[in-house]
């Protein structure tokens, strides 16, 4: 064991013995994201033995609520939409497996912000307003703790530009800058590729619940990454039903006749059990098909080492 002191705190240095050999660090920035984006690939980690920590920045107060009986939990009215989700939230990574679950720097520290441009952005705990060193200290202290082998967080544009995403991007890289030994060894950012989108417009033409409904062109939409630009394609197929449980948890967020459904419903787990991501720290492990993907983001890794 190689210690060291910080701060008068003596930090065991070696990730406890009592951790799997592979940590997944995920950092998201309201509940529901979790699911949405990366539920299937948490619930094949957690399945396969990794340690798989979810942190999630915002309880999500500023939110729709598509259950009608809860309607008065809005931030307008009851303010309460936080603690409910923050309910869902639990019930959520239980479906997938996931036990080790924070919110960054505990429950209630960042507010979420709203959408872009919004006067919830100026709010005094808003999430896109708290000073990135200070928030991203909390995600170090996780690092320090768990020493993650990997973490995956948004791109720089919070995938689709909601500002908390964009801060949980800027927190969790400002994390791996200053974690030093620490930082995960590779990091990647969720992604979608460009023939992926293409299929889904196609599939869901004729669909009632069609997400892409007024969009002529793949390019025109706010995310999607040519497949070249793909590192890794994680196949949680055998895990989707857990991920559709996991959306039902949601169920403020995501309503019955969500779209999402259908993807699961109609197009089965090769659009809901498969999730994808660029790299951009650290080297891609061995891959397959035309672009190399990798199928499992510990490609590559010396695992013995940490
Ligand atoms: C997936 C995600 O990031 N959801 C956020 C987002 O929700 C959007 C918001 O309610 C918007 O008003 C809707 O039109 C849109 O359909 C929703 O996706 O922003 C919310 C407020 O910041 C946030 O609570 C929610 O988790
Ligand atoms: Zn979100």
């Amino acid at each position: 064991m190689v210690a060291r002191t910080v701060s008068a705190v003596t930090l065991d240095r070696t990730a406890p013995d009592s951790l799997p050999a592979r940590r997944l660090l995920l950092v998201h920035a309201h509940p529901d994201d979790e699911v949405i984006g990366t539920g299937a690939t948490m619930a094949h980690y957690a399945s396969t033995g990794a340690h798989v920590t979810l942190v999630t920045c915002t309880l999500g107060e500023e939110g729709e609520i598509h259950v009608p009986a809860l309607s008065r939990l809005a931030a307008a009215e009851a303010d309460q939409l936080g603690g409910y989700r923050l309910v869902e939230w639990e019930r959520a990574c239980a479906a997938l497996g996931v036990t080790d679950h924070r919110m960054l720097g505990g429950p209630g520290r960042y507010r979420d912000s709203g959408m872009m441009g919004l006067p919830t952005n100026e709010h005094p705990r808003a999430f896109w307003g708290a000073d990135l060193d200070e928030a991203a200290g909390h995600l170090v202290e996780i690092m320090r703790e768990l020493r993650p082998q990997v973490m995956i967080t948004y791109d720089e544009n919070g995938f689709y530009g909601h500002p908390d995403h964009i801060q949980a991007h800027r927190v969790a890289m400002r994390a791996a800058e200053l974690a030093g030994p620490d930082a995960p060894e590779k990091i990647y950012w969720t992604a979608m590729p460009l023939s992926v989108l293409r299929d889904g417009m196609a599939a869901f033409r004729e669909s009632e619940h069609n997400p892409f409904a007024g969009v002529e062109r793949v390019e025109d939409l706010p995310f999607g990454t040519p497949d070249e630009q793909i590192a890794a394609r994680i196949d949680g197929t055998d895990h989707y039903a857990k991920k559709t449980a996991a959306m039902r948890a949601h169920a403020t967020q995501i309503p019955d006749n969500s779209w999402l459904y259908g993807m699961a419903g109609d197009f089965g787990g090769e659009f809901m059990g498969v999730e994808y991501y660029t790299l951009v720290k650290g080297e891609r492990g061995p891959g397959e098909g035309p672009h190399k993907w990798e199928s499992d983001l510990f490609a590559g890794l010396d695992l013995d080492g940490r």
